[in-house]
This record gives C-alpha cells, sequence and structure tokens, in this order.
C-alpha cells in the first residue's frame, strides 16, 4: 500500500525538492493551505487537509488540522486490531510520515519592538499537536521536524521503501527535543512579560528575569569524569550559542578533554579576548597564572611564562592571535594540557605533531566572531549562572569595560602615562581573578598574581611573594585590587614591594585613610567605582 506524508510547513526551505522525491516515490502527499499552494503549482498532485478533513481551515489559520481525520491518522497503532478497527469504522485514513516546522515564534520575539499579539499569533497550536502525535506514535510514523532530516528519510526510502525504527525513534526524540525548545522559548517570553507596566505600550515590557527560568541546553560530549574521578560528568552548550565562544571550539589534536580542563580554558578563554593586542593568558585552576600582551604572539607568551613558571607547568594557553611556528616553538618548551587561538599556521601545528607526547597536546580552535577580533564582546555570555542548593543564581554576566573617563584619581600624585596603561592592563586581568584579587603589573604583564583569598591581605602578600618566587622585580609596578581595600595594610604590602600605583574600586567606608596611606607614600592611586569580584 502506498505511503501517505502530511507536508505542513512555515519554512519551506527544501520542501519543494522533498515532495517531488517522495512523488517519485510513490508516496501520497497531503497538505495544508500554504504548503499545499507551493507543491501544486510546481505541478505536484497534492491533496489540502480542508479536502481530507471535509473542514475547512478557519479561524485565520488556528485551526487546520486539529481533527480526528489527522490525529487519529497519526495516532493509531497498526499493530492493535482495535486500533486499526476504529480508524476503519471512522473512515480514518493512516499517515506515515509527518513534516512539520513551526510557526517561527522563536525569530518573531526576537525582533525589535514585537507586540505581545505578534507573539501570540506566532504561537503553533496546530503543528506541535501533530509532531507530539506523530512521535508519541514513532514506530508507525517517521515525524521529521527539520529540514536537515529530509536527505536522511528519503535515502531510507529509496534504499528500502521504509524508515528503520532506529531513525524512526532518532526523529521522535528530536521532535519532542523540538517541541521543548519551542514551549520553552514560549514560557520564557510570556513569564518575562510585566503586565501592569505593558499597559499602554506596544511592545510588551519584560523583566530580564523571567518568573520561571527554562535552561536549554544541547549535549556536547560525554566526559570521563566531572571534577574528581568518582564524579560523573558530560559537557552541554546553550541551545544558541554566541559567536567566538567556548563550545564552538574544534579540536584539533589531542587527548579527550575533562572537565577541569574544560573549565580553564574557559576561563582563560574570557581573559583573552578581552585584549585588543595581541595576548596570551595562562590558566591553571581556573585563575591565570600570566597574562601578557606584546608586538606578537610570541612575545606575548614569552612575557605571560615568565609571571609564574612554576605554575605554568601544565598550564591551559590562550592565545586571542593565530599561533605561528615561533610561538609554537616557545609553548612547545613548556608541558601545555591544553592550547587555544583563534587559529594556527600549518608550521605551528605540525610542532605539536612532533612526537607522541606532543600529540597528547589538546589543541582548540575557535574561530572568529564575525566582526574579527575587534567583535569579541559578542562571543560574551549576557547571563551568568550558578547552582546552589536546589537553586540557581542568575545575574547578568560581568561584562563592564572600564572607560577611560570613569577614572578618578584621589591621590595628589598622578599616574604617568606609561602607569596609566599598565593600571588599566592590570585592572583588565584582576576580573578574571578569583577574589580576593590582588595583581601586580609593569610594561604590559602580570609580576604577580595573588588569588582567591579569603583576606586581601594575604593575597597581596602571596602576590608579593611570587614574584619573588619568579625574579621579578616589582619596582615601579602598577596593582590592581578587584574590591577596595578596607584597610591601608594591603596597600602598605604591596608599596612595600615597590608599587607605585594602584588602581582599586574605592567605596570602603576607610578610603580617605587608604587615600592618606596612599599619599604619605608617594604613590599615585585611581578609583574605577566598579568592583570586579568573581567567586
Ligand atoms: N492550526 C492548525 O491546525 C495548524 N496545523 C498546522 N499548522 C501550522 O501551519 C504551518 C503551515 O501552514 P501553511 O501550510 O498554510 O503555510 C506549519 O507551521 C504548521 O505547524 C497550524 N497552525 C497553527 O496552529
Amino acid at each position: 500500500m502506498a505511503l501517505t506524508a502530511l507536508l505542513s510547513v512555515s519554512d519551506k526551505t527544501g520542501i519543494l525538492e522533498f515532495a517531488q522525491a517522495l512523488h517519485g516515490l510513490g508516496v501520497k502527499l497531503l497538505s495544508t493551505g500554504g504548503t499545499a499552494k507551493l507543491l501544486a503549482d510546481a505541478g505536484l498532485p497534492v491533496t489540502e487537509v480542508a479536502d481530507h478533513t471535509g473542514f475547512p481551515e478557519m479561524l485565520d489559520g488556528r485551526v487546520k488540522t486539529l481533527h480526528p481525520k489527522i490525529h487519529g491518522g497519526l495516532l493509531a497503532r497498526r499493530d492493535l486490531p482495535a486500533h486499526v478497527a476504529a480508524i476503519e469504522q471512522h473512515g480514518i485514513a493512516t499517515i506515515d510520515l509527518l513534516v512539520v516546522n513551526l510557526y517561527p515564534f522563536e525569530a518573531t520575539v526576537a525582533k525589535a519592538g514585537c507586540t505581545l499579539e505578534d507573539a501570540i499569533e506566532n504561537i503553533d497550536i496546530g503543528g506541535p499537536a501533530m509532531v507530539r502525535s506523530a512521535a508519541k506514535n514513532w514506530k508507525d510514523v517517521a515525524v521529521l521536524t527539520d529540514a536537515s532530516q529530509y536527505a536522511v528519510a528519503l535515502a531510507e526510502l529509496k534504499a528500502h521503501g521504509s524508515i528503520s525504527a532506529k531513525t524512526k525513534f532518532a526523529f521522535s526524540v528530536a521532535a519532542f527535543n523540538r517541541i521543548a525548545d519551542y514551549d520553552g522559548a514560549i514560557s520564557d517570553f510570556l513569564s518575562a512579560v510585566d503586565f501592569d507596566a505593558s499597559a499602554g505600550q506596544s511592545a510588551p515590557v519584560r523583566s530580564l528575569f523571567p518568573a520561571q527560568s527554562n535552561g536549554r541546553f544541547v549535549k556536547l560530549q560525554d566526559l570521563r569524569y566531572g571534577e574528581n574521578p568518582h564524579q560523573q560528568a558530560a559537557f552541554y552548550r546553550d541551545l544558541y550559542p554566541a559567536p567566538g565562544s567556548l563550545v564552538s571550539a574544534k579540536q584539533l589534536q589531542g587527548k579527550e578533554l575533562s572537565y577541569n580542563n574544560i573549565a580553564d580554558a574557559d576561563a582563560a578563554w574570557e581573559c583573552v579576548k578581552s585584549f585588543g593586542l595581541p595576548a596570551c593568558v595562562i590558566v591553571k585552576h581556573a585563575n591565570p597564572c600570566g597574562v601578557a600582551v606584546g608586538k606578537d604572539a610570541l612575545e606575548a607568551y614569552s612575557k605571560a611564562f615568565q609571571t609564574d613558571p612554576t605554575s605554568a607547568f601544565g598550564g591551559i594557553i590562550a592565545f586571542n592571535r593565530v599561533v605561528d611556528l615561533a610561538a609554537a616553538e616557545a609553548v612547545n618548551k613548556q608541558f601545555v594540557e591544553v592550547l587555544m587561538a583563534p587559529g594556527y599556521t600549518p608550521e605551528a601545528l605540525a610542532v605539536f605533531q612532533a612526537t607522541k607526547a606532543k600529540q597528547n597536546v589538546r589543541v582548540l580552535q575557535i574561530d572568529l566572531p564575525p566582526g574579527g577580533d575587534t567583535d569579541w564582546a559578542n562571543g560574551r555570555n549576557a547571563m551568568d549562572v550558578k547552582r546552589v542548593g536546589s537553586g540557581l543564581l542568575i545575574q547578568t554576566a560581568d561584562n563592564h569595560e572600564l572607560q577611560l573617563a570613569e577614572l578618578k584619581v584621589v591621590t595628589k600624585k598622578q599616574p604617568t602615562q606609561e602607569e596609566l596603561q599598565d593600571l588599566l592592563f592590570a585592572w583588565k586581568v584582576a576580573k578574571y581573578v578569583k577574589s580576593n584579587a590582588i595583581v601586580f603589573c609593569k610594561h604590559g604583564m602580570t609580576m604577580g598574581v595573588g588569588a582567591g583569598q579569603m583576606s586581601r591581605l594575604d593575597s597581596a602578600r602571596i602576590a608579593s611573594i611570587k614574584a619573588e618566587h619568579a625574579k621579578l622585580s616589582l619596582a615601579g609596578t602598577a596593582v590592581a585590587s578587584d574590591a577596595f581595600f578596607p584597610f591601608r595594610d594591603g596597600l602598605d604590602v604591596v608599596i612595600d614591594h615597590g608599587a607605585t600605583c594602584v588602581i582599586q574600586p574605592g567605596g570602603s567606608m576607610r578610603d580617605q585613610e587608604v587615600i592618606d596611606a596612599a599619599d604619605e607614600r608617594g604613590v599615585a592611586m585611581v578609583f574605577t567605582g566598579v568592583r570586579h569580584f568573581r567567586h
């Protein structure tokens, strides 16, 4: 018996060619208004759903396929005699293939100024209903919800005259996922609408934080284990990832990425892409242990490495420029877990192919976002999410870019132009160091990083000790503190070690005490008015 396909699509890309191929295989075509017209105009024999059901499309298309002749044809189990008898009794023909894509709700609400009415009219009702019916009855019905599935279905129909159970099951899962995504988008949109504030407005007023949050993520890969070997883990991406973000990384070579590799790679990537000049960031345990800018990738790496060669061992190294042979050869001298960059020259890649051991290095490439390296901001997460016991903390991401106009010199001494450059560099780095963060910098490189301490004073001491271990002089350095100095003691420590200028948010009740200390010791201090806690 000939198969019957019902085609009802909003996005008509590829549907004509697919319908032609189905027709060529002897499949009977059933279709809704707009889709039927497209097929008929191309000369295909197609029965309109309205003719099939004997019921016209009505209410501006709100009712087209919501009919027992459609849903009975999709839901009837062919292996149950009672189902077969029931549809026969009611003159319902089976439908074997359902091809549906939904009203473009997501694209509609993404448009600026979208009205509530527009959004509501773009909520598809009949499409998801059919998709659910077919997906539930997946053993008997193949349900296609994406144009990328057309070729798969055709290949099997051509080869075997039917679609395999495995493929039908995969289509069914994809269909339910699509419906979940679609309903998630509707829920996100509507549950963010502030009904009262929207009165009299053409576009609804929406909260950044909807009353219900529907995370939608797609699995990229299972991981060998989590943060520790007794934990299980997998890596997911946003349903709609930002270009230039970590999830778009291609692994060019090397061992499988671990959970900690990915977490550290994210820290390195977010930091390195915040720089306009060629930059290199080396991360260990989620903190930068060396950051530098230079005239090229090699210089940036060489400077970053000097900050803390001990910690750099087994580090995650990120560049914001293509890695060339010179940079690759320099990196190759150290033990590296993960290397990441927007690109590599063939000679650079060959360096990591030279020996079996080097082939283990995980080399990742993240394509530049569409606007090139000046467009990194588009690749940033808009929201930050953190899991707490049975709950979720959601905040706008810390994407604040310090502007020169925001800086306030609070000391008698003004920073020199060179000091100002180092202060701005240090401030950028401090944003990516876990709190409490104290960062010494000079000439576009970190000279000592104190990270993740419970007291700012300890972070200041640790940053100084690390510089000493690396045999780096802190004389004439610029220091960034991610939050205000609560007392003068932390400031005294960095000045004792050679800092001549300091950048910090200010805002402490003892600001005056700290400013007086800076004046007393003859250093320049600037306030940003912005804090960069990172937990
Ligand atoms: N109301 C219904 O019964 C109904 N049945 C199918 N649709 C949708 O109508 C669209 C196709 O319409 P057309 O073939 O008329 O261009 C598809 O996106 C399909 O999901 C419907 N539309 C909205 O709910």
